[in-house]
């Protein structure tokens, strides 16, 4: 679920700065006839709409008000649950934050702030194709088809295009006169990829990947983000990664908070190693830039903004005010151990955005980096995964027909959690998150760490199955040994149940023999059913 407030707090920044006051003076504009009623909006947009000779042109462009009202109807619903709208709002051209903030106030008064945000965009003279275009580019295939039939034939491609991303969807048009997202954006040449993080931003083509890849990703100032941590102060630091330190940021204009990743900037460039190993510092936050301004979905970490131009490269994403699982797991900051219905459902949703990387393209992607750290937690305790520095496009683990797995090129990822075969032979298929995967539900179930030094048995997965063959012997459950204590006592047989769907999906996604373990998909379907996979 979106934080409210941070997008449309950086569109704003970002557009004021650009826009200066004459843009100003439109929003001021914009936000009274916001604020008037819904008829005198109608009468408004109607006679706009008439100046411009648009109503009763070319079907295409049909105007969002006048879609059936049932379809319309069914939009707004869609889009006023948890706020998405407010997840399509940065992508739509012309629309400021004193609109969004203008919807908000909408909402509070018990109205819908997705059939406002529609009319304003209506009135700046998008039309219902336009509307079908914008949630081809969020990849809301459901309001997409919500709509289909208001939309002409022509433009039904652009499902398959949303389901099949192999082939780019043609850009948004936007009426004239208003500017585009995308000329917004700055260029980046490819070729940054391995230059170092103070060289600016270059011009480059149309064609460029990167740019292609983070159109309708905002770029903020390495000065603002700078303003919201208070200068990247140690008290706002919320957690360190091996490729940088995230800070908790503010937004001072609303109040919205942030998390933003300020990658290390290497300060031994005199030598060899030093400037590689800030190449590939450089290299890993634009694949994770790259990455998550592909893949939009609700357990995967949403990106809003980047900034490429200061002495460091900076990331800024959704704040997830519960920190991540492990956090979580271990009870840092005091912090009420997780109930087992909690832990079921972050189980489900952290096996969803896997999944969701696995299956969404036509070569799956592999996160590479799966654990415990990486499933980051928002207010609602809605998982996201996040940490795609590592993510690269894989290989499908398939049964009988299996083609060659891609090998990786070097080991990466956190020793603990990767499977044995990538260890021993860089071997890279979807299998290697499943296996990551399946020690992050032994974790959830028992509540001990994926290694530890302190444990006579180090290793997660040799500790369960130990405790496996304890319990064969005794003659009782796995669960009265593996169980998290901290964790309140499973309350009936359902929590029980949850308990030992953990660990046995848990330890068949760690089978050496990753042909035997589960894919994603089976994971879901069974955590969802409370049942164990069967194993070929
Ligand atoms: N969006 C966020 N909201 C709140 N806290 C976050 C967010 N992103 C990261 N964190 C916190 O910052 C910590 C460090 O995150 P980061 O992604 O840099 O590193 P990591 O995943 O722990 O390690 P590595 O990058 O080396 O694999 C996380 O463990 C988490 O506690």
């Amino acid at each position: 679920m979106l934080m409210p407030n941070d997008v449309p707090m950086l569109e704003n920044v970002a557009t004021m700065r650009r826009s200066g006051k004459r843009e100003s003076r439109e929003n001021n504009d914009a936000l009274e006839r916001n604020e008037t009623t819904r008829e005198n909006n109608e009468r408004v947009l109607r006679t706009a709409l008439e100046n411009q000779k648009m109503v009763g042109s070319k079907p295409n462009s049909k105007i969002i008000i006048f879609m059936k009202r049932s379809v319309l109807q069914h939009l707004c619903d869609i889009l006023d649950t948890d706020n998405t709208w407010e997840t399509i709002a940065p992508y739509m051209s012309g629309i400021a934050m004193r609109d969004v903030e203008a919807c908000k106030r909408y909402g509070n008064y018990n109205q819908s702030p997705s059939m406002l945000l529609l009319r304003i965009w209506c009135s700046k003279g998008f039309t219902v194709v336009h509307l079908y275009q914008l949630f081809a580019k969020t990849k809301l295939i459901r309001l997409m088809r919500v709509m289909k039939s208001e939309v002409d034939k022509k433009y039904h491609y652009l499902e398959e295009k949303v389901l099949n991303p192999a082939r780019r969807l043609r850009p948004i048009v936007p009426p004239a006169g208003t500017q585009q997202t995308a000329s917004r954006l700055k260029k980046i040449d490819s070729k940054d990829m391995t230059s170092t993080p103070t060289q600016s931003i270059t011009t480059s083509s149309t064609n460029d990947p990167l740019r292609v890849a983070i159109e309708g990703t905002l770029p903020v100032t390495y000065q603002e983000l700078s303003e919201a941590t208070n200068g990247f102060s140690v008290n706002n630091v919320i957690g360190k990664g091996g490729y940088g330190t995230v800070y908790k940021g503010e937004i001072r204009a609303t109040g919205g908070m942030v998390a933003v990743k300020r990658i290390f900037a290497g300060n031994d460039n005199s030598t060899q190693q030093g400037s590689k190993a800030e190449k590939e510092r450089l290299r890993q936050s634009l694949t994770e830039l790259r990455t998550l301004a592909r893949f939009r979905h609700d357990n995967i970490l949403p990106i809003y903004a980047y900034s490429l131009e200061g002495p460091e490269p900076c990331l800024v994403y959704q704040f997830m005010a519960n920190g991540s699982l492990e956090d979580r797991l271990l009870c840092r900051k005091g912090t009420t151990p997780l109930t087992w219905v909690q832990r079921k459902e972050i189980s489900i949703g952290a096996a969803r955005g896997i999944h969701f990387l696995h299956s969404f393209a036509k070569t799956p992607l592999i996160h590479g980096d799966v654990k415990t750290a990486n499933i980051l937690l928002d207010k609602h305790m809605e998982p996201k995964l996040g940490d795609f520095g590592l993510c690269r496009d894989g290989q499908a683990e398939v049964e009988a027909t299996e083609k060659r797995p891609l090998i990786a090129s070097h080991i990466k990822g956190t020793l603990a959690y990767l499977a044995p075969e990538f260890i021993t032979s860089k071997i890279l298929t979807t299998k290697l998150d499943v296996y990551s995967y399946g020690i992050v539900l032994l974790e959830i179930a028992s509540g001990q760490r994926a290694y530890s030094e302190s444990r006579e048995t180090r290793g997660l997965v040799e500790f369960c199955q130990l405790n496996k063959e304890l319990a064969r012997r005794q003659k009782i459950p796995l669960r009265e040994i593996l169980v998290d204590r901290k964790a309140p006592a499973p309350a009936n047989e359902i929590e029980e149940q949850y308990l030992d769907s953990l660990i046995e999906i848990g330890l068949a996604g760690v089978c050496v023999d990753r042909k035997l373990r589960p894919t994603m998909a089976q994971v879901v379907e069974c955590l969802c059913k409370n049942t164990t996979p069967t194993i070929a």
